[in-house]
């Protein structure tokens, strides 16, 4: 095809305004560096305080703080400098390849059935079995690996509804597939809207509606009632069912593709779909999603085999029909198509607030940041909403002069009887099957880190393979984000804590890369994987500036002096450029303030918890874990963060700590009041002391919904009484022993 008139089925376009963002930057480089030369230029000396000694530390920990900002900057700069936009052509790849598109597996992931509910899950479910895409080559795959009967009774459920949502679907070219998701839009929409299609629509949701009703009577019962068990063989293999870390493998093809009686209503054929709780024993470490991961990779191998796969987490539902088609116009090029490994779309969320209380729409990943990664070879791998050719994901290098050609015909082992498919996969997901092979290792999902995802991108980047970052117009996934702070903090502990391991691995971006992916995408993971660390000098900076504030100790340049300028304009660009970034990515301004506040919070907390965690689980001291993020939430929790009040309600450490420093903020700002209605004069202590008083107010000023939390609320969601003595407390000591002993 390629040649002359070679049109290509995806193109790549630089960002606007880069040439503009690149100017801008450069001052604030050259502003960051007199900074630095401030601090070594103005080391203070004993005679310039009774305590200079003390001084002189907090000067070099000043200094050791703003090196670091300067220099996590720069690394910022990498993920802005070179973005670039890609567009698919679908009808080129539909008018060249449509008969020999790829078989696809889509893996479904899910690990609880409280806080991942079953009708979620298989709303997911119905959603990609929904794809605008030959049915005969999509299989869909649900990992349970809470091994729950509820969850696969709603999947036997889903499997008959699919019969009629799928033709649906097709008739109507309906968006979004996820019944739910669609039946609310519908609801939302103009009564005219849906009129041709009203009998329809009526005869569809009546069936959902019956089918969520059975699958909540279940889910509320606990339990499967003998009437249902009778009705699928399927529930017999729960004999061996004993907790949710010890049961053999279950799998039951629920529709089988191969069956000529596998059609829908309308006559068509089904996807393929399969439910597998792979094995679980006490004595084998089960590795969390990777290995659930690794396990479906075996067995669609086994069953479909298709060439590309897709991983959806369970709430990330399938908002774009043509999502796998955009997938494979970058697959499928064929000038470029061949080393492109992974497609990566962004994770988008439908309960996100107008104002983004918890920061939860990422947009700034999705709209910038991941751009900027895919001008330097590609967006790291980042879990859900990720397309991988099979082949790369399971190892294999890259090679200039072989091309894998995708259009092909599936090549799976299509004389086996259902019984005898279903056994020989089982055996591929039982919990010996990986030892001494390099599961976890070459192949598949990489183990032994919270962020199996990004591990395994980077290992593959580094084999020489690209990637691409895919955001249609419209968005491809749409998923559930945190609802409360402790759940976003506790998320967030996990990637920085993943994140970092992957800095003190033998994957670290800043050794392992180096020359086999380009500079600037290495500074990318660098500054991503380099999170953690962030906490020692924000921890500084929001408590000794304040601390000394309290003092009447100036610890930056006077009003009068020329240093002052480039402080305040290194504060003044980078905000300005964040919120005008913000802005332009479609936020708001007090989403940006809310982001702000957000990334202090981050900072403080979860950064810290990782960085110790990262550092005792590398000198091994302690094991991993995942904590599911939940996807449910209480009727109260749910109505505040409707309202974005912020969520407190939890005695957890993380919040003690965010409490103290509010409050030792608070103090410090109303002793500096105090100083200047009683002491040597308002003009004197402004002139010396502004950068210091501004920096204080600020942190009061973003503080403000815990102080409510902590002393205006009175509902359940304000900071539990003894996250308010301890802090009150802590704080009070501090500022006391700062004020008397030094
Ligand atoms: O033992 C486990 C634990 C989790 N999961 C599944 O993994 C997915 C992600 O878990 P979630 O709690 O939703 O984590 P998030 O932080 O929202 O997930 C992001 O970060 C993860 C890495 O930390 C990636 O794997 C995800 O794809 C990415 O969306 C969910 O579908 C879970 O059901 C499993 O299958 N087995
Ligand atoms: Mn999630």
């Amino acid at each position: 095809m390629a040649g002359d008139g070679y049109l290509p089925l995806f193109e790549t376009r630089r960002a606007k305004g880069i040439i503009f963002y690149r100017v801008f930057a450069v001052p604030v480089f050259v502003c960051i560096f007199l900074i630095w030369v401030y601090r070594l230029s103005h080391i203070p000396n004993e005679r310039d305080h009774q305590n200079g000694r003390l001084t002189l530390w907090v000067w070099i920990g000043l200094f050791a703080a703003e090196l670091w900002f300067g220099f996590y900057w720069i690394l910022t700069q990498a993920l802005r400098w070179k973005r670039v936009h890609r567009q698919t052509f679908r009808n080129r790849l539909s008018q060249r390849y449509e008969s020999e598109l790829p078989g696809v597996d889509i893996f479904v992931c899910t690990a609880d059935p409280k806080i991942e509910p079953p009708t979620m899950v298989i709303n997911t479910v119905l959603s990609v079995m929904a794809y605008d895409y030959p049915t005969d080559k999509l299989s869909v795959y649900l990992s349970d690996d809470a091994g729950s009967d509820l969850t696969f009774y709603a999947l036997m459920e889903a499997s008959h509804f699919c019969k009629h949502w799928i033709p649906y679907c097709k008739k109507f070219n309906v968006e979004p597939r996820s019944p739910a998701a669609y039946f609310i839009k519908v609801g939302e929409a103009r009564g005219d809207d849906h009129k041709s299609q009203s009998k329809d629509l009526a005869a569809i949701k009546r069936l959902y509606e019956e089918m969520e009703n059975r699958i909540q009577t279940a889910t509320k019962l606990g339990r499967i009632t003998e009437e249902i068990r009778m009705k699928h063989k399927g529930f017999s293999q729960w004999v061996s069912y004993s907790s949710r870390l010890d049961h053999d493998t279950i799998l039951q093809i629920l529709i089988d593709g191969r069956d000529p009686n596998a059609v829908d209503n309308e006559g068509c054929a089904l996807p393929t779909l399969v439910y597998l709780a792979r094995e679980k024993r006490p004595q084998y470490f089960h590795n969390f999603k990777a290995g659930a991961m690794n396990a479906l990779i075996r067995v669609s191998s086994k069953i479909s085999n298709g060439q590309v796969t897709l991983n959806v987490d369970c709430d990330m539902y399938s908002n774009n029909s043509q999502a796998v088609r955009d997938a494979l116009c970058f697959f499928m090029d064929e000038e470029k198509g061949h080393e492109v490994a992974f497609v990566q779309f962004p994770q988008n969320f439908d309960n996100v607030t107008k104002n983004e209380l918890y920061s939860n729409s990422l947009r700034i990943y999705s709209e910038v940041e991941f751009r900027g990664m895919d001008g330097y070879g590609g967006p790291i791998y980042s879990g859900s909403g990720c397309f991988h050719r099979r082949e790369i994901l399971c190892g294999r290098k890259y090679d200039k002069e072989t091309k894998i050609e995708l259009k092909r015909e599936n090549d799976s082992k299509r004389e086996e009887s259902l019984l005898e498919l279903e056994e020989t996969s089982k055996a591929l997901a039982s919990c010996t099957y990986e030892a001494n092979t390099q599961w976890g290792k070459e192949i598949g999902l990489k183990y032994g880190c919270p962020v199996e995802d990004v591990m395994t991108g980077i290992s593959i980047q580094c084999q020489g393979w690209k990637s691409v970052f895919c955001k249609p117009e419209r968005d491809a996934f749409l998923g559930v984000s945190p609802t409360t702070l402790l759940q976003f903090l506790v998320q967030r502990k996990r990637w920085s804590e993943g994140d970092f391991q992957i800095m003190l691995s033998r994957h670290s971006p800043a050794r392992y890369a180096h020359g086999k992916i380009s500079l600037g995408l290495r500074l990318g993971y660098c500054c991503y994987c380099l999170w953690p660390p962030n906490c020692l000098a924000t921890l500084f900076y929001s408590i000794v500036p304040s601390l000394y504030l309290l003092k009447g100790i100036p610890l930056f340049p006077m009003i009068s002096s020329p240093w002052l300028i480039p402080f305040a304009y290194v504060m003044f660009a980078k905000y300005t450029c964040s919120l005008a970034e913000f802005m332009w990515s479609g936020g708001t301004a007090l989403g940006w303030w809310n982001e702000q506040r957000l990334w202090l919070y981050l900072r403080t907390t979860s950064f810290l918890f990782a960085f110790i965690d990262a550092i005792l689980k590398t000198l091994g001291f302690s094991e991993s874990s995942f904590v599911v993020t939940e996807k449910v939430a209480d009727e109260d929790v749910s109505q505040r963060y409707e309202k974005e009040i912020m969520e407190f309600g939890a005695a957890s450490s993380m919040f003690t700590i965010l409490s103290t420093l509010a409050l030792l903020n608070l103090f410090c700002m109303i002793g500096a009041v105090k100083k200047v209605i009683v002491g040597d004069g308002y003009v004197k202590f402004y002139e010396t002391m502004l950068l210091q008083i501004l920096l204080c107010s600020a942190l009061v000023l973003i503080n403000w919904p815990l102080y409510q939390g902590l002393f205006l609320r009175k509902d359940n969601g304000k900071m539990p009484s003894s996250v308010t003595t301890k802090s009150l407390v802590l704080a009070l000591s501090v500022c006391t022993c700062f004020t008397f002993l030094y």
